[in-house]
């Protein structure tokens, strides 16, 4: 017989596994809206962007895995918690701010004790987390059974470029079928909620005119990873199409800053130069420096509350379609691109300490050679409004991150 774990593996080979230090748990978050304002959030990095929503998801894989992931929900006590953390409350009133209820996986695609804090944190501030999956369409109605979510905060996904080389069916369960089944329970939902969402720069591809518009054509994806949040724009655009759900798609631009992501560059550079392990950076073509719209989790946090804010309702109910729903979709960028080398540059400035640099070509992996955003829709339309360069956002997310894994004077304490 196979022990639990065997046949886990067995029954879900989509597992990222970079980290083995938990077991590999679908990731969802899904938040009522409960914000008192946008401040209240600023140390809290990439975990702040759920915390805007009504209603948001992480990423996720496990498909039906309700049967062997989902006994730590369900019964009297246990709804106690969400209807808590989402109570009734007056909306739209930033004033009031708005119940929030989250969903994540915990999977171990990068280290679940980073995901396990940032809960914690939501913990003390009365934020109900449920362990589960968005794939897991049962606890999904169960929660809108339990609450009346106005608003669905999706930002669950596999994410990361390079890594659909190594693990593609991680990819489709997330990003696809989970966001399927995502917005299966939701256009069921009575009241529907609105669905604002995480899609990515990178659906932009190969396309070489700048800065990118929304305009533009996104049918060159460069990755897997690209090529499914651009399904997932389509998807999403037959749910508002036929079922009347509201739909705001947000490219994000290469998001970061404390709280943020290990698997990013600008996060495993600085872990590398304080380690004083060799970093790697990639150039493009004839010696081009790749650069990226570097965006600043607080600016990404008030674009996804402006989204909120103006996202109108889905007009179905029961599963029909009443009237046409807004579908929209926004860059949600920096507008000001950065290479690698300056970024790495600006890390060492912060650390004051010098990188051990392996400069190699672009191996064929999905990257693109750089990403620019034009705003000006997200800026009319969202009042959105970028403030934070590379140097300054770069600098708090350093001071998080000698805090959080104990540095002193470039050190381990
Ligand atoms: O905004 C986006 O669309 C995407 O931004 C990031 O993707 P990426 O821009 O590739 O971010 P990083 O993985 O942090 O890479 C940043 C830059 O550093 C470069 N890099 C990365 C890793 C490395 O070891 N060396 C290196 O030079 C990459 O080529 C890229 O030019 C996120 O990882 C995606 O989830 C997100 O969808």
């Amino acid at each position: 017989m196979p022990s639990p774990s065997q046949l886990e593996d067995e029954l879900f080979p989509s597992t990222p596994g970079k980290f083995k230090i938990e077991r590999a748990h679908t990731m969802n978050r899904q938040f009522h809206r409960c914000f008192a304002s946008t401040s209240t959030m600023f140390l809290w990095a990439l975990f702040l962007i759920a915390l805007t929503a009504s209603y948001l998801s992480f990423q996720s894989f496990v498909d039906s895995g309700s049967r062997y992931f989902s006994a730590s929900w369900g019964g009297i006590q246990w709804e106690k918690q969400p209807v808590s953390s989402a109570p009734t409350c007056p909306w739209p009133s930033k004033n009031a701010g708005d119940g929030v209820v989250g969903v994540d996986n915990f999977n171990n695609y990068y280290d679940p004790s980073l995901k396990k804090a940032r809960k914690n944190l939501l913990k003390g501030r009365g934020i109900f987390i449920v362990e589960g999956d968005i794939n897991d369409n049962k606890l999904l109605g169960k929660l809108f059974d339990t609450v009346a979510f106005t608003h669905v905060m999706h930002l669950a996904a596999q994410a990361g470029v390079r890594y659909a080389m190594e693990n593609p069916g991680s990819y489709v369960h997330s990003n696809i079928a989970g966001l399927v089944t995502l917005l299966e329970v939701s256009k069921s939902a009575n009241p529907q909620p609105s669905i604002v969402w995480a899609s990515s720069s990178s659906v932009y591809g190969l396309n070489d005119k700048v800065p990118f518009s929304e305009s533009d054509p996104t049918d060159q994806p460069a990755s897997l990873y690209a090529a499914t949040k651009k399904a997932g724009e389509e998807i999403t655009h037959t749910y508002n199409h036929i079922y009347g759900l509201s739909i705001t798609g947000l490219r994000f631009f290469t998001v970061y800053g404390p709280w943020g992501r290990p698997d990013m560059a600008y996060f495993s550079f600085t872990r590398n130069i304080l380690q004083g392990k060799p970093i790697t950076i990639y150039r493009g073509k004839n010696h081009v420096d790749l650069a990226r719209d570097f965006t600043y989790i607080d600016d990404i946090v008030k674009g996804c509350l402006g989204s909120l804010d103006t996202s109108g309702k889905s007009t179905g109910s029961g599963g029909k379609k009443r009237g046409p729903a807004p579908y929209r979709i926004f860059n949600l960028g920096n507008t000001s691109p950065v290479t690698v080398p300056t970024l790495v540059n600006i890390l060492e400035r912060h650390l004051k300490m010098k990188a051990k640099r392996n400069v190699v070509e672009m191996p064929g992996n999905g990257d693109v050679p750089f990403t620019h955003a034009n705003i000006s829709l997200a800026r009319r339309e969202l009042g959105y409004k970028p403030t934070t360069d590379l140097q300054t956002g770069l600098k708090k997310f350093v001071r998080w991150y000698l805090s959080y894994y104990g540095y002193n004077n470039g050190k381990p304490v």
